[in-house]
């Protein structure tokens, strides 16, 4: 188990958000967590990165304890976070973007990453402010892959972009898990989910309710209707 948390509790300020998840992820393995807006699903991402503090429970990464370390230790020991709002940088260049990222042990090169996202070597000499919404998506999750991630976290990566791009970035996740990089992906598109991952947790005010695998998430609507507000008759 590379990641796991237990009965964690996360707050903003008095506000009780993340109200005892427990969840883990295994090499390899993708899995989402879904549920209606607001749930929790992006504090659980902020919670684990320690951008929100846990106040309780037990985060351990690769078998040891993180929880109440800052954001940047945690960053520095490879968990990476994609958030929503991609937080690129719109002064420099695609190439300037990626190789500000990279460090030195990691195994990803431009080349590898360019290789995942053709579409970034097209536009390597381009501004980040020339990009579209899909090409700013991909340079964000590039730039994480920069880094060296032993976890990925996805924060609604395909949000608001057109389905031809959202099919093109299903492909690329799907060949970043290949690579064995384990990806916990918070996203709203059940299709792109259930293309994507091994395993499923719904979360419902701040804490998981349901948990299965893609196969049983699949074949049981009820659950979709239940938590998701998704009726599959219509
Ligand atoms: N910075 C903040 N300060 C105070 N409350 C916040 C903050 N960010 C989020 N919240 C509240 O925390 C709750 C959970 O928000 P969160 O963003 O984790 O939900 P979510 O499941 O990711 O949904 P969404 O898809 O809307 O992002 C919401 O009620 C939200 O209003």
């Amino acid at each position: 188990m590379i990641l796991e948390l237990l009965d964690v509790h996360g707050y903003y300020g008095k506000s009780h958000i993340v109200q005892g998840v427990s969840l883990h992820i295994k090499k390899g393995e993708v899995v989402t967590l879904l549920g209606r807006n607001g749930a929790g699903k992006t504090t659980t991402l902020n919670t684990i990165m320690g951008v929100v503090a846990p106040r309780r429970g037990t985060i351990r990464f690769d078998g040891k304890e993180i929880a109440g370390l800052p954001p940047h230790a945690i960053a520095e020991k490879g968990l990476s976070l994609v958030p929503e709002h991609r937080g690129i940088f719109r002064l420099l260049t695609v190439e300037e973007n990626l190789t500000m990222a990279a460090r030195r042990d990691s195994p990803w090169s431009l080349e590898e990453v360019y290789r995942i996202f053709p579409r970034l070597r097209e536009r390597r000499r381009n501004g980040g402010s020339q990009l579209s919404g899909g090409e700013q998506q991909m340079l964000a999750i590039g730039r994480a892959l920069m880094t060296n991630p032993k976890v990925l976290m996805l924060d609604e990566p395909v949000e608001g972009l057109a389905p031809v791009i959202v099919d093109e970035i299903v492909t690329q996740i799907g060949k970043i898990k290949e690579s064995g990089i384990p990806i916990i992906l918070v996203e709203q598109n059940l299709a792109v989910c259930t293309q994507l991952a091994d395993r499923h947790y719904i979360i419902e005010q701040g804490r998981v309710v349901y948990t299965g695998s893609n196969a049983e998430f699949l074949a049981d609507d009820g659950v979709k209707d239940r938590y998701l507000g998704i009726n599959i008759a219509a």
